[in-house]
This record gives C-alpha cells, structure tokens and sequence, in this order.
C-alpha cells in the first residue's frame, strides 16, 4: 500500500486515479507522497517517509525544491493542465479592464422607474457615462510564452490586438505554439515601452523576484493597464501604487491580494482564480496524480520540477532506483556494488537535471529482503546517493 495526504481541495477525478487496494488516502501520519495545490510547505518538515510531491497546478514556489531534492523527494506538477483557465479568465480582465462593464452594471441596478422616465429611459441616457474602448488594434506585451503566455498570445492575435511576446528561455515546444504573426521582443524595455496592456506568466522564483519594480514602471506607456496573473513576488507593490497615483499607470489588475492593493481605487484583485474552473482543477489532479503514481510504482518519473526525466519499459522482475548527486563515477560505484553481491543487470538508464541525478537499473531476478537491505547499506554508504528503492514488477492483476 501507498499512503498520500492531501492539503487543499484536490478534484475527485485526481483521487480516482488510486486504487484503493493499493493507495490509502489522508489515513496516516508518514505519507509516502503529498498531493496538494498552493498549501505553503516552506515550513513543514518533510517526513522521512516521503518520496514525492505533487503539485496540482502549475508554480511550484510554494514548495522548499533544494530541501526536497536533497531529501530525495521528487517534486511533480502539472505543466499546461490549467493553462486555458488562466487564458480565458486573461480575455475577461482585458475586456473588463477596457469597458466599464461591471461599474455599469452596479449603476443599472440601482435606477428604478420614475414618474419623468422609467427604467429603459434612464438607461439610454445613462450609457454614455459608461463608454469603452476595444481591444481590437491595441497592443498586448506578454511575458512569458510558456504554456499560459502562449495561450494568451495566441488567442489576443485572434481579437485583432497586436502582440509582443518576450521570453529569452522560451522551450522548444513552447516555441511551436506560439503563432508566428506575434513580434519577439529581445528585452523587458522593448515590451514594456510598446505596450498598452502588459501581461506577466512567468514562475516566481529568485531570478525573477520584483522584475517589475520602479525603472521597468518607468519604461511603460502612461497609460497601460498591467496584468499580475503569475505570483505576487514578480511585480513589486510599492512602486505599482506610486504610479498609479501619479498617473503613470492606468489600472493593476492581480490574482494576488494585499490589503494595500485591495484599497486602491485603480486595482483590481481577483482571489486567486486563474485555476479554479471545474476543468483545470479535474486536468491538473488527474496529471499530477497519474506521474505521482508512475513514479510510485515504477521508478519512473515525468513532468517533475527537480529530477530528470526517466522513463524504462519495467520489463525485468526487480527495478532499482537511484536519486543521487550529479558527479562522476556514480554509476561505477552503484555497479561495482552490484557486481559485489552477484545481481546482474538486464537494462539500466541515467539522466541528470542540474545537479541531481537518477539512475534506473532492472536486474535479472528479484531481491530477497535479506540481500536487499545489505544491498541497500552499502549504496547508502556512498556519500552521494541520496535514495534507493526496489521495486517488484507489478503483476498484470495489480497493472488492471
Ligand atoms: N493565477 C493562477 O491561478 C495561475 C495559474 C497557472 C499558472 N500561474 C503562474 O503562472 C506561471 C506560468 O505558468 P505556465 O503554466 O505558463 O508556466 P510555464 O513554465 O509553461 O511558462 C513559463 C514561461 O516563463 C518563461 N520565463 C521565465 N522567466 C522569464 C523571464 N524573466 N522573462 C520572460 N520569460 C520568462 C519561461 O521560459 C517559460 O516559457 C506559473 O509559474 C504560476 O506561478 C498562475
Ligand atoms: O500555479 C498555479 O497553478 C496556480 O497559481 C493555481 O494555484 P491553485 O491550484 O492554488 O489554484
């Protein structure tokens, strides 16, 4: 049995991907795996029982990543599993953010019929207070064409706006999302100087903590509109409220609250919603427990944020698995403790991300616990080895 605990709301249809005769849920203390969405874990101490966390969603700052990676715990998320909902609430807050629709609205509920005009009059009258602009030929800077930022790219093209992308690290698959008829811009300076509207889908982390601060404010068009849909660290406040009281920026609209920024009459917060639609919650539980479960039961890992990708057909009877420091050597010495106990190997696989590493070896007959566990102390004895488990091949039955 595999033990999970969850923190936050985390969709049925994630749940549903384990099976109750081999996972428990929420049942005890040290969980093998955490399965949550923006639960901060800075604080927590990870339990030594703990192999991976998953992310259901898409920034994973939340999570103490060079604490997991040195603990061995291998941290997942779901990239690109709540991508639409962010895009789509993007489209809302564009177009809110250029016609007075939800002022108007409040206005409208509250005429009532008079005795020189009734309610449709008033209306008619009234509209012209509420006049808008269109998007359509404005420009739009975006940056980050990740999954979101390319979403949103692509869709501003399609309401006639002119885009501007900027994202020096750009992936090669991002790349092939992106439409072609959208400028790349090569600095933040020429984004932000050419834009009526900026949006930032980028990951908070220390390279990217307060990106826009005073002088990138500075850079901006009078009056654009800025969009904080990637985390609050990225845009820094102060500076934010400055301009917008000297005019030097029209509107922040942010997912990210503040006391500061809810009581400023040019901003405008949304409670952290660019995932919560029914259909990115679903896609982001099912994906994240799916490789939690891959990973769980065969060693294989995919779509985590520290470790290497590794996949190997699970084709032998007995599967070792090696988290370990990136240095020379190390498949030397973890083969040399194979050759010592007289396991031969049937197919092996290695791949390191920065600077942790993973080693996948399948032998040609299971381990008795006895020659596991001896095996299992001599690996721990190198320094640099992190993590070993052996995994049994799953049985057809259990596969079903
Ligand atoms: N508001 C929400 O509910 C919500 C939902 C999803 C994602 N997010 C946030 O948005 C972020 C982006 O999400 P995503 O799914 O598009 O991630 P992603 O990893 O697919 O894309 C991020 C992109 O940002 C680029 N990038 C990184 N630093 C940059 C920089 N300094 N300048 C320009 N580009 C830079 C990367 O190259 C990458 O292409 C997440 O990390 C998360 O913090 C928020
Ligand atoms: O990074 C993300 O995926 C979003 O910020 C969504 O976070 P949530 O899962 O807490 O809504």
């Amino acid at each position: 049995m595999f033990a999970i605990k969850t923190y936050n709301v985390i969709s049925n249809v994630g749940l549903a991907v384990f099976p109750k005769n081999k996972y428990s849920i929420n049942g005890v203390a040290e969980p093998d795996a955490l399965l949550i969405r923006s639960q901060n874990l800075h604080r927590n101490v990870l339990p030594v029982s703990l192999l991976a966390i998953g992310r259901a969603g898409a920034g994973v700052n939340n999570i103490p990543l060079q604490k997991a990676s040195e603990n061995g715990v291998v941290v997942f998320n779901a990239p690109g599993a709540n991508a639409n909902a962010v895009k789509e609430l993007i489209v809302a807050v564009l177009i809110l953010a250029s016609r007075p629709v939800i002022p108007a609205i409040a206005w409208a509920k509250t005429l009532t019929d008079g005795e020189q005009a009734d309610v449709t009059l008033q209306a008619e009258a009234g509209k012209n207070h509420y006049r808008g602009a269109e998007l359509a030929g404005k420009t739009l800077g975006v940056i980050g064409l990740g999954a979101v930022g390319s979403k949103v790219a692509d869709t501003a093209r399609q309401l006639g706006m002119n885009v501007i992308g900027y994202d020096p690290y750009i992936s090669v698959e991002h790349a092939w999302q992106v439409t072609s008829d959208i400028k790349r811009a090569s600095t933040l300076s020429e984004v932000l100087s050419q834009s009526d509207f900026v949006t930032i889908h980028i990951p908070y982390n220390e390279q990217n903590k307060n990106l826009i601060g005073a002088n990138e404010l500075l850079m901006m068009k009078k009056d654009a509109i800025l969009l904080n849909y990637s985390r609050n660290g990225i845009v820094e406040e102060a500076p934010v409220l400055a301009a917008l009281n000297v005019g030097h920026l029209k509107q922040y609209w942010t997912d990210f609250a503040s006391s500061e920024l809810l009581q400023h009459e040019k901003v405008v917060v949304t409670p952290h919603l660019g995932g919560t639609t029914q259909e990115a919650e679903d896609n982001c539980a099912q994906m994240v427990a799916q490789t939690l479960r891959l990973y769980l039961e065969s060693g294989e890992i995919e779509h985590s944020v520290n470790y290497p990708a590794v996949r190997m057909p699970f084709n032998s009877p007995y599967r070792l698995t090696f988290l370990h420091q990136n240095v020379p050597n190390m498949l030397g010495r973890i083969t040399t403790v194979l050759a010592e106990l007289n396991i031969n190997i049937a197919n092996m696989i290695n791949a390191s991300k920065g600077d942790f590493a993973y080693t996948l070896i399948d032998v040609d007959a299971p381990m008795t616990a006895a020659l596991y566990e001896e095996f299992e102390q001599k690996c721990l004895a190198i320094d640099e080895i992190i993590r070993v488990r052996g995994l049994a091949r799953p049985t057809q039955k259990e596969e079903d």
